[in-house]
């Protein structure tokens, strides 16, 4: 997978080159390139910015400057590239949007900051039939979209073949299955007086088992109720119900 970025604030990128991510791009399982938006100005200023048509706070981001950058950038590779545009006014970008994105050959994040980016560079996309995805990672303001580009990144990649050790812990985290995870524990046995629950120490995979999904309904239930009324009929045995 290829990943381009677009951005005014390119050293905020920097963290996807290391740990877990970094691997990733040594080993080859994801380009990553990081642009810019500046190098697209075309005036002593750089501006990449405007005060906003019908007033209004703050400024949007200058469609001139953006169409020229993502034109060049989707340019640089002929792999067909769904384009990305974090904004708080977009989709909910979930576990789902991620699984679905490991699917593309490239994805292009365009990083708005201010009060956005004018409404024709996305709309004029759309009218090439580029795919764009306009998403917010949750219902909070932030000051641009670089740090959400930092989270839906790590949230593709960790799912690309190759990249988590373990691919099993892909398919056992929270919302894989629709239901949080339950709380883990590891050694020492007890700590400041607090003992690891007997079940997990038994050996009895049957009852381990039973003991997790338990607690993960639990869990469900009480913090996120709506996974749990979101869960397709089937997936509740006769044991989760009775939970
Ligand atoms: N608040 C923002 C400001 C600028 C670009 C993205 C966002 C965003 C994305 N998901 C939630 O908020």
């Amino acid at each position: 997978m290829r990943i381009d970025v677009i951005t005014i604030f390119p050293g905020y990128l920097a963290p996807l080159r290391e740990a877990l991510l970094g691997r990733a791009i040594g080993a080859g399982l994801v380009d990553l390139a990081v642009h810019d938006l500046r190098s697209w100005t075309r005036d002593v200023h750089q501006a990449v910015d405007d005060s906003p048509y019908g007033g209004g706070p703050g400024m949007v981001m200058r469609p001139q400057v953006w169409g020229e950058a993502l034109d060049a950038v989707l340019a640089l590779d002929e792999r067909p590239a769904r384009i990305v545009v974090p904004t708080p006014a977009g989709r909910p970008f979930t576990q789902a949007t991620a699984q679905a994105w490991t699917g593309e050959e490239r994805l292009v994040f365009a990083c708005g900051r201010y009060e956005g980016i004018d409404q024709r560079v996305v709309d004029d996309a759309r009218r090439r039939d580029l795919p764009v995805d306009e998403v917010s990672i949750g219902d909070y303001v932030l000051v641009g979209g670089e740090v959400a580009v930092l989270v839906m990144v790590e949230a593709v990649v960790r799912l690309l073949p190759g990249v988590l050790g373990n691919p099993a812990s892909a398919q056992q985290d929270s919302f894989s299955d629709g239901l949080l995870e339950g709380p883990a524990y590891t050694r020492p046995e007890v700590w400041r007086g607090l003992a690891v629950p007997e079940v997990l120490r038994s050996g009895n995979h049957a009852k381990i088992a039973r003991w997790r999904r338990d607690r993960a309904l639990e869990r469900t239930a009480q913090r996120r109720p709506d996974l749990l009324a979101a869960l397709p009929e089937d997936a509740l045995d006769d044991a989760d119900r009775a939970f």
